[in-house]
Formats: structure tokens, sequence, C-alpha cells
């Protein structure tokens, strides 16, 4: 805009400033931090008159999207705060719109509050929801805070209850998108209702101000558009046609000024007015000329009139200082313009329709400007943040990119990441997903008590433990499992162990680890009924309670939702303290609640910075953030797209050697989400990195790599399959502390990714189904004081197998290799194996898994997972149950070399692993999995040793 020529200065200024003669005010529809700053603003109120300012999405998209006018200070407010790309881009405009409003408020003092205003619109997304509406209107009003600015909402159905609400409330409102004679009467009905309400409860309402911006250019252009397709197709109505060409916008608005006209001579009017009411004049909005062939000033020329605004665009408004006319255009030939409005009508041009479409059309492209706004913004945050956030990379196939491309498309449309933050269940099947979705709000809230956590921390240090015992399963466990492996022990603070197993040699090995009278001992469970805390709390608190006496209780924390059975264990038994959970987040989303901030505390865990190294994560997945910026909701779609589309739905979790655990938690997060009704996504975990020959088509490759202890084979074998067209997601953590973005980098992507898959990832309807047949069992035992007896189908020297009859009849029987040689047998392309082991989970063992597994992957080309029983029971058992039949499972259980008693029952903890995995036998078989259980007798290392023997001939 050429408005800084000296040349132009008190020569051709007047034609602008002439317009107050004739009663109407120029307002600018424009808005630029250094148009501002520079004083250009300042010029055009100067020597144009200027009278007002307005703004709208897409003028902030121009604003902001290009350029380095804003780079500054995103810069500054990013070094103190952490806020999603929303905050940030409402803290940028609200400074621009206070810097516009202070250059304007001379014209509102002058005008006695008539002009010098300028409006800032609500969020676009809200064009439908009266109640976002108002609440952001409220917020926005306040938080400006300039008596000259008017918050713009749209005029929609919906807009429109929430603008009279304003109005009531006294906020000046400039009600935007308005394109229909009936849609303008509704709104100037809802003003002079919101203004009657105050007025009757005896509130001042003379500062209200109001504008009602009915659009103009956009009915042309889509009427002329119809009138030209028309005349193309040789209408009969050719030339009656032709002679409505850029004369239909002009005459509605025309039309709709005297609609202005008589409600002001209304009696109901006038009652106002004499209470001090200012009118709601009408504001000529997208004034600016589209079509070439008319003149460049159309819509200004032709719209004069007393008691309206025109907003208009910087080169309408240059021209219109050039060569604009001045006369009271807009009550000139109100019959023409009637009859204009008659003959649209008789000719089906169908005004009505063009309008609601116009309606439509025009919240919609507010809000792609607004998505490409977001974007821009969450792009240069990303920049400027850089490694203060996860780093993710997806190195795509070109069918999955495209197909990804394609789903992020979708969401942007839908408007879905908006719908998942609203907690809105039709983003996944309709159920009762939105009562699970706490996790999105839990960071911020715990943010907001940590000083309680801090607090407990300097407790545990001051009171002198040695260790922390966490007794949990699970969601309960596995986070603060990932906690103490990734960061050990915190120098002053006890070291946080987690003990998640009925193996009586395992609890054994634990107990052998602590000195019970030093020892913090967390029992945690969030819905306090579950077998394996409950049974491990009473044996430690026995044990305690033999060298601390009446004391115990003292020496016990619980970790629990309100109201459950282990709250009421917890109290009667004196714990020290309790820590509550919430009941709207589900165990495997509860790593940021207390389950896992409770022994990160304990351990010395700076909670504080944990929690907002989390929230970082938190904003840059932020409703604000459009889905192509979004790093958690594009790793979601990936996997979603990629196992719904290509098959691929193995996910693969490659972590760097000093955050490998985190394998351990995403497994559960992924498989109990997702696993169910026949399909789902297969976490594959800790499975060394082969060649790129022994993997078929089934996987997708997330790499969690912790940038300063990268492992360089990882590297290079990532590298080799992302060459062999794998796809690979990397994900590079600069910290160990970025864990905890990842946390809800992936409880994010996890619930996309359930989106993708069409189910609900917030139930685990597969793992109650074991727990229910453990349960049996146990019970039984507790009854007849033994379990049910069971007959193997064959017997090999210290093997015995097991089975039901479907399987059993598969595997035939003969010898341990034949049939180990009739399980593998079974496995296709793109299955997977699942070895499951109900023997303690110790270095040895976890070696010789491992290494069996490798040796099975790469002779049969599938992926195979490795897992330990009971604990993989509350994680991925979930998937091997509820999910697609494409896994083989061989369960390996083993005569205990010595057992333990559980306090207070007739069962002992070799009881419950036994009935726990004949449990989990019972529920695979029954969902048609194909399954073989091996049981070991005598030694437990010879044994092990004799089956990896024993498969690899198999194989
Ligand atoms: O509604 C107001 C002012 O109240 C304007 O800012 C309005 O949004 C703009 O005039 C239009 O969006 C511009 O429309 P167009 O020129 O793109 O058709
Ligand atoms: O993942 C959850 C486990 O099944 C444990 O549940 P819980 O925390 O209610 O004891």
């Amino acid at each position: 805009m050429n408005v800084v020529t000296k040349q132009d200065v008190g020569t051709v200024a007047n034609v602008l400033r002439g317009m107050e003669k004739h009663g109407q005010s120029p307002w600018l529809d424009f808005i630029q931090r250094s148009f501002t700053a520079n004083g250009s603003l300042q010029k055009l109120v100067d020597e144009d008159g200027l009278k007002g300012v307005t703004s709208n999405p897409a003028i902030f998209e121009k604003a902001m999207g290009y350029g380095t006018d804003y780079d500054a200070q995103i810069k500054e407010l990013l070094q103190t705060e952490i806020l999603s790309p929303g905050e940030l881009y409402e803290r940028l405009a609200i400074d621009d719109i206070r810097a516009t409003a202070k250059v304007m408020y001379p014209v509102f003092e002058a005008t006695k509050g008539l002009d010098g205003y300028v409006s800032l619109e609500v969020s676009p997304y809200l064009a439908f929801d009266t109640k976002g509406t108002i609440e952001e209107a409220r917020r926005l009003w306040k938080t400006v805070g300039a008596q000259n600015l008017m918050i713009k909402i749209p005029g929609t159905h919906d807009g429109v209850p929430a603008f009279q609400m304003a109005t009531d409330e006294g906020i000046s409102v400039n009600v935007t998108l308005l394109f229909s004679l009936q849609a303008y009467k509704d709104v100037l009905e809802a003003y002079i209702s919101g203004l009657e309400s105050r007025h009757a409860r005896g509130e001042d309402i003379s500062k209200i101000a109001s504008v009602a911006s009915f659009f103009v250019s956009r009915i042309d252009g889509k009427i002329d558009a119809a009138i030209d397709k028309r005349v193309a197709a040789g209408d009969k109505d050719a030339e009656a046609l032709k002679a409505l060409r850029g004369k239909v916008a002009i005459a509605n608005a025309k039309v709709a000024y005297q609609h202005y006209l008589e409600v002001k001579k209304s009696d109901r009017w006038q009652k106002l007015a004499a209470a001090g009411a200012q009118p709601q004049r009408l504001l000529w909005a997208s004034t600016g000329t589209k079509d070439k062939a008319y003149s460049d000033v159309l819509y200004v020329d032709e719209l004069v009139g007393p008691e309206t605004v025109n907003t208009i665009p910087p080169a309408t408004f240059d021209a219109f200082r050039d060569h604009g006319k001045l006369r009271d255009s807009l009550i000139e030939d109100v019959e023409g313009a009637k009859h204009v409005m008659a003959q649209q009508e008789r000719l089906g041009l169908d005004l009505h329709g063009v309008t609601e479409t116009l309606v439509k059309e025009g919240c919609a492209s507010f809000c792609d400007a607004f998505d490409s706004l977001l974007g821009v913004v969450a792009r240069k945050e990303n920049e400027i943040l850089a490694k203060k956030l996860l780093i993710q990379k997806a190195e795509l196939p070109s069918d999955i990119e495209e197909a990804v491309k394609a789903e992020t498309e979708t969401w942007r449309k839908s408007g879905d990441l908006r719908k998942l933050w609203a907690k809105d269940a039709s983003v996944w099947t309709g159920g009762d997903e939105g009562k699970w979705l706490k996790w999105l709000d839990i960071v911020d809230d715990r943010l907001a008590h940590v000083s309680e956590l801090e607090a407990f921390a300097s407790d545990v240090k001051a009171r002198g433990f040695t260790d922390v015992l966490l007794l949990g399963m699970g969601g309960s466990s596995l986070g603060p499992e990932v906690i103490a492996e990734t960061f050990g022990k915190h120098a002053g603070f006890p070291t946080l162990h987690v003990l998640d197993s009925t193996d009586p040699q395992q609890v054994k090995s634990f107990e052998g680890k602590i000195d019970p009278a030093k020892t913090l001992f967390i029992v945690s469970s969030k819905s306090g009924g579950t077998l394996e805390p409950n049974i491990l709390k009473a044996y430690f608190f026995e044990a305690a309670k033999k060298v601390l006496g009446d004391k115990v209780g003292q020496n016990f924390v619980a970790v629990t939702d309100p109201g459950s059975h282990m709250e009421q264990v917890a109290k009667g038994d004196g714990f020290w303290k309790i820590f509550y959970g919430e009941k709207q987040i589900g165990g495997r989303y509860s790593v940021l609640s207390n389950f896992g901030l409770v022994p990160a505390a304990a351990s010395g865990l700076p909670v504080r910075s944990f929690l907002e190294s989390a929230l970082r994560s938190v904003k840059a997945s932020a409703q604000s953030v459009p889905p192509a910026f979004n790093t958690a909701f594009q790793l979601g779609a990936i996997l979603g797209v990629a196992a719904t589309k290509f098959g691929r739905d193995k996910v693969t979790i490659v972590a760097s050697p000093a955050i490998y655990d985190l394998g351990a938690w995403l497994e559960q997060l992924l498989a109990e989400s997702t696993g169910k009704i026949g399909r789902g996504l297969v976490p594959i975990d800790d499975e060394t990195l082969g060649e790129p020959a022994v993997y078929g088509n089934d996987r997708v490759f997330a790499y969690l790599r912790l940038t300063g202890e990268t492992s360089s084979e990882q590297d290079a074998a990532i590298a080799a399959l992302a060459k062999a067209g794998q796809p690979v997601v990397t994900i590079d953590l600069d910290t160990k502390e970025q864990i905890a973005q990842a946390f809800f980098h992936w409880e994010f992507a996890t619930a996309v990714a359930g989106a993708v898959l069409d189910i609900d990832p917030f139930d685990q309807p597969d793992v109650e189904a074991s727990k229910i047949e453990t349960k049996k069992l146990t019970t039984a035992y507790n009854e007849t004081g033994s379990l049910p007896a069971e007959t193997a189908f064959a017997t090999d020297g210290a093997f015995s197998f097991f089975a039901d009859a479907k399987n059993a009849g598969a595997l035939k029987g003969g010898d341990t290799v034949a049939i180990l040689k009739a399980l593998f047998g079974q496995v296709k392309p793109d299955d997977y194996i699942g070895i499951l082991a109900y023997v303690e989970r110790d270095e040895s063992t976890r070696a010789w898994i491992q290494s069996l597994r490798l040796r099975i992957r790469d002779a049969l080309k599938v992926a195979t997972a490795a897992e330990f029983g009971p604990r993989f029971l509350h994680s991925t058992g979930q998937a091997y149950k509820g999910g697609a039949n494409n896994g083989v499972f061989l369960q390996i259980t083993a005569d205990d070399a010595a057992d333990l008693p559980v306090p207070g029952e007739k069962y002992t903890f070799g009881v419950v692993k036994a009935a726990q995995a004949r449990g989990d036998f019972d529920v695979l078989a029954e969902r048609g999995r194909r399954a073989l259980r091996v049981h070991i007798k005598g030694p437990l290392d010879e044994g092990l040793r004799a089956l990896s023997s024993a498969i690899e001939s198999a194989i």
C-alpha cells in the first residue's frame, strides 16, 4: 500500500476524508505489525481520515505467515514460556491488536465511541460452537482490555446466540460472514434483544458498539459465475441474466440497508436509543473487486450512505483515494435494487442457496487460512525450539507416504484433532472413549500440584531410605521401570526397583536386594483389585513387619485411584501416604500421573523439569497444531495407515541402549490400546536389528534415538532398512529427560492410530478375560487345595506338552523336535511368533530368550516377541488374544525350584503363576490361536538349554 509516499500528502486523500460527510466511515481491512509500527497506519488516520481497522484469520495469515516481522517476539516468548502454536499466535495477534487499538484510540475518543475500533476474530474453528464462541469472546475481550476493541463473531446459526450473550454482557461485537438479508435480520434482532436484557437489569448500554459485516463481492463472484455458465449453455433467459451481472451483491446490500433504516424507526429501537444505545451499523466487507471487468472501486463507490462503514482492503483503499467517487449511492434507486432481487429470484439464481454456500465456504476458508497460519507458527516454533523438542523423521516408501498425506488432509478437513482434544468419542467408535482422556490434561494438572511431589521427595530423602520397591503390574509398573532403568540412582536418594512378577524365585531375588527396614514400598494399582500387587503387598508387608513391628505401615505408600480396595487396605494398614490416580486415565496412559511421578519423585528425579519437558510435547500436539505439523499425529497416522492399508502391523521398536526400556512401556501402550476385535498393532520390542533380508513386508520400524549416546550398529542397521524400502520413523531425543516427551508423544500417536484402526484405544477386554480365567483357577485351588488336573498330550524327557484339543491335534505328538517342527510349520509369512516364558526374568533368562528369538527370526523371517509371564499379561497379552490371528505362541512353564507362601491365602506364588499361565493359555486357545505350552521339569537352566537346541533343530 503506497500510503507513505510524499506526493500523496494533502493532495489526494480527500475523497476518503469526504466519506465522513456522507455519514460513512472508512475502515481498513488489514493489519500488519510493521505497518502499524512504522507509522503507516497513523498516516492513514491523519491523512485519509481512517476510522477503524478489521482483521480476520486470512489477514493474520498474510501478516504472520510471510516475512520476519514476528520472529524476534516468537524467540523471546519461547525463551521463557512453553506455548502451543495457538497460544503463541494469540500472543502475537493480541500485541498487534493492542498496538493498533492504541493508534485508533484518539479516533475513538474524538468520535465518542462511534469509530476508532479494531476487530479481533474468535477462532474460526468455533463458527458452529455457541459455547466455545462466547467463552472465547469473553476471554479475548478481557485479555486485550481495550475499550475500542470489537470481538468478531461469525453470524452463523450458532454464532448469533453467542453474539446476543456477548452484547448482553457488554462486549462490543463485529458480526461477520453475513451474506443474506435473513441472517442480517437475525443478527440485528439478537443485538436488540441483547441490549434489552442488559437494559432490563439496569446496566449501561451506551458503551456497547456493534457492526454487522455484510459481505459483498463474494455474492457477485458466485452469482456471476452461475450466470456465465447458463449463458454459455444457451439459456433462454440469457439476456435477462446478463443484465444482472455485477448487480446482485450491491442490490442485496441496499435492501439490507433498508431493513436497518426501518428497524431504527421502530418503537423498540427508539426506547433503546433513548437509553443511550448505539445503532448496530452495517459494515460492508469483502469490498475488493474480484472481477477485473468491473471498476476496482465498485463496492466502495456504490455503497456510500449514512451510518455505515466500509472496511476496505489496502489496494482498494489506494484505488479509492486515487479515483473513488462520492455520492449517496446506497439510497439511490432502491426500487431498482428490489427489482434486481426479484429478477434473480424469478430467474432461479437462488441467492438463498448461494448465501448458505457462502457462509459454509467462508467458515471453511477462514479455517484453511488459520490452519495455514498455525502451520507457519508451528514451523517457526519447531525451528526455534529445535532440540528442546523431540525431532521426528519419517522415511516412508512413496505409497505409504501418499496415503499418510491423504489421511492427514482428511483429519485437517474434519477438524478431528480438535475433536480429540474436546474429548469427543466420535473420533473413535463413539463409545465411552471420551471418559478416558484425562491424560491429555494431566501434565498441566500435575505441574499445578508439583510442590506436593517435591515435598514428598524431600521427605523420602530425609528419611534416609536406601531402596524403593514398587509393586505393581503393567500400567502401574512399566512407566516406573523406564524411569528406574533410564535414570538409575540419584545421589542422596534411594534406588528404585520395580517388581512385576509372581515367579517365586523372582520375588525372592528382589527380597534379597533390599533391607525392609530401610525400604520404601510403593504399592501401585489403579483399580486396587489386581491380584499381583495385592499378594506382593501382603508378602512384603509381612516381611517388613517382622523388622518394623507396628510401624510397618510407615514404610508403605499406595498409589491408587480414589475409592479403590487398595485405598482401604492402605488406610487400614496405616500407610505413610496415599497418592491418588485419575479415574479417567487408563493404566497404560498413566505414566505422567502419580503412577509414574510418585516413584520418580521418591527416587530423586526432578519432577518439575520432567513435567515441563512433557509439557513441550503436549503443546506440540495441541489442538491448535494442524495435523501436518503435529508430529505425534503424524506418527499415529503412519502406524494406523501402514497397518490398515499396507498390512504392516508389526511395530518394531528400536531404542538407544541408554533408553532401551522405553520399549517395554511402549509395547504395552501399543498392544493393549490397539490389539482388539481382530486387528491392531503388534509391538516387537528389543529384537536386535538384522540385515534387511530377514524382514518381510509387515513391519514399521520406530527408532528412539538418544542423540548423545547413539549406537553406530543401530544407526547403520536402520539406514540399511530405510534404504531397502522399509518404513522407518526416527525420533531423536536430545536428553534422557525427554523420555517425558516421548511418553506423551506416543500416547497421542496411539490414540490417533486407534482412530485410524477404528477401535477403542482405551479398553482392554481380553486382558480382563485371562484375569477371570486365573481367578477361577486360584479360587478352585483355595477350595480344593490343588489346581484342576491337566494331561499332557505328549512328554519327552524333561518336557511335557500341553494344548487344547485343536492345537494338540494340529501338533500331533512325537518327540520334542517333531512337536516344535509342527508348531513352527504353521508359521506363514507376515505372522509373528511369541515366546511366552513364565520363569524368573533375570539377566540370564533374558539373554537366553533374546538369542532364541533371533535364531527363530533369522530362520523363519518373521517377527518375534520375547515375553515373560505374568508381566506380559498386563501388556502385549491383550493383542495376542484380541488382535489379528497372526501370532503363533510357544508358552514355557517350569517347575519352581522353591515356592513362597502368600500370607492369608492357601495358594502360593507358584500356584498363582501356574494359574496365570493356564488362564492365559485357555484364552489363547479359546480365541483360536496357534499355541503350545511346554513345561520343563527339573533344573531350569538345563531345561532352557535343551529347549533351545530342540527349537534350533525344528526350525
Ligand atoms: O468481516 C470483516 C470485517 O468485519 C472483514 O475483515 C472480512 O473478513 C473481509 O472483508 C473479507 O473476508 C474479505 O473478503 P474477500 O475480499 O476475500 O472476499
Ligand atoms: O496395566 C494395568 C495392569 O493390568 C494393572 O492394573 P492396576 O493398575 O489396576 O493394578
